[in-house]
């Protein structure tokens, strides 16, 4: 395979291969999109914001090049027989809406009833970063995280729950500054079964 062929790991859309520009051709985009806004991109303040941009980009969206099935397959038995629910809430996770390309802000809930074993907590907060440092809807960001731990804990139920405020909402368009949306997804124990969801809302609703 080509070296700027890469495949985004850990999405439907996996199949189709993504060819990758050269870091140059990233960073003259960078510069005309400068000009486009109306910047003199010769001025001294922005000679090296391409490359600057560039390389945040390389952050913000370093989830293409990691892989959930890697995040979570480190699992640990040893928990005296727990099998109750495993919550962690309040995760902070920022992603960038796809339509817009502007960061959406804001916490996930993650919980699951493990099997036979379970998982570090610190992979949680892993394996959202996973799928928000891509280019993402927060339906979509609330569907592969829950197939991911699904697909990789084997749990009897999990619950996932996005809140988040959108930059693109606040700061442009229709601007309804502090709205916040949420997501929701339950699977096994907790999608059948009211008693283990009101569990779940119950605990998130749990004061510190
Ligand atoms: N469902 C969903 N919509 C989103 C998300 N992020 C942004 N959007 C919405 O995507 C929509 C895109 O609408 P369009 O009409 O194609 O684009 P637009 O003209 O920029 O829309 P406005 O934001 O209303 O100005 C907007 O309504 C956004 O609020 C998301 O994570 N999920
Ligand atoms: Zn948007």
């Amino acid at each position: 395979m080509d070296a700027t062929v890469k495949p985004i790991k850990n999405d439907i859309r996996e199949a189709k291969p993504v060819v990758r520009p050269t870091r140059e051709e990233a960073e003259q985009a960078v510069r005309t999109l400068l000009a486009w806004a109306g910047e003199d991109v010769t001025r001294e303040g922005l000679l090296e914001t391409p490359k600057r941009v560039a390389k945040a980009y390389e952050e913000f969206f370093e989830g293409y090049n990691l892989d959930a099935k890697e995040v979570l397959n480190k699992t640990f038995r040893d928990v005296g027989g727990y099998d109750d629910m495993v919550l962690v809430k309040d995760i902070p996770f920022f992603s960038h809406c796809e339509h817009h390309m502007v960061p959406f802000v804001g916490k996930a809930h993650i919980a699951y009833l493990p099997t036979d074993s379970v998982v570090g907590l610190s992979k949680l907060g892993r394996v959202t970063d996973v799928f928000a440092k891509r280019f993402q809807t927060q339906e979509n960001l609330t569907q592969q995280i829950i197939d991911a731990i699904n697909d990789n804990l084997n749990p009897r139920g999990a619950a996932v729950m996005l809140e988040a405020e959108h930059m693109c909402m606040s700061l442009r368009g229709v601007k309804k500054h502090g709205a916040t949306t949420l997501t929701q997804r339950f699977t096994g124990v907790f999608a059948e079964e009211p008693k283990e969801q009101d569990r779940f809302f119950h605990l998130l609703a749990l004061q510190k």
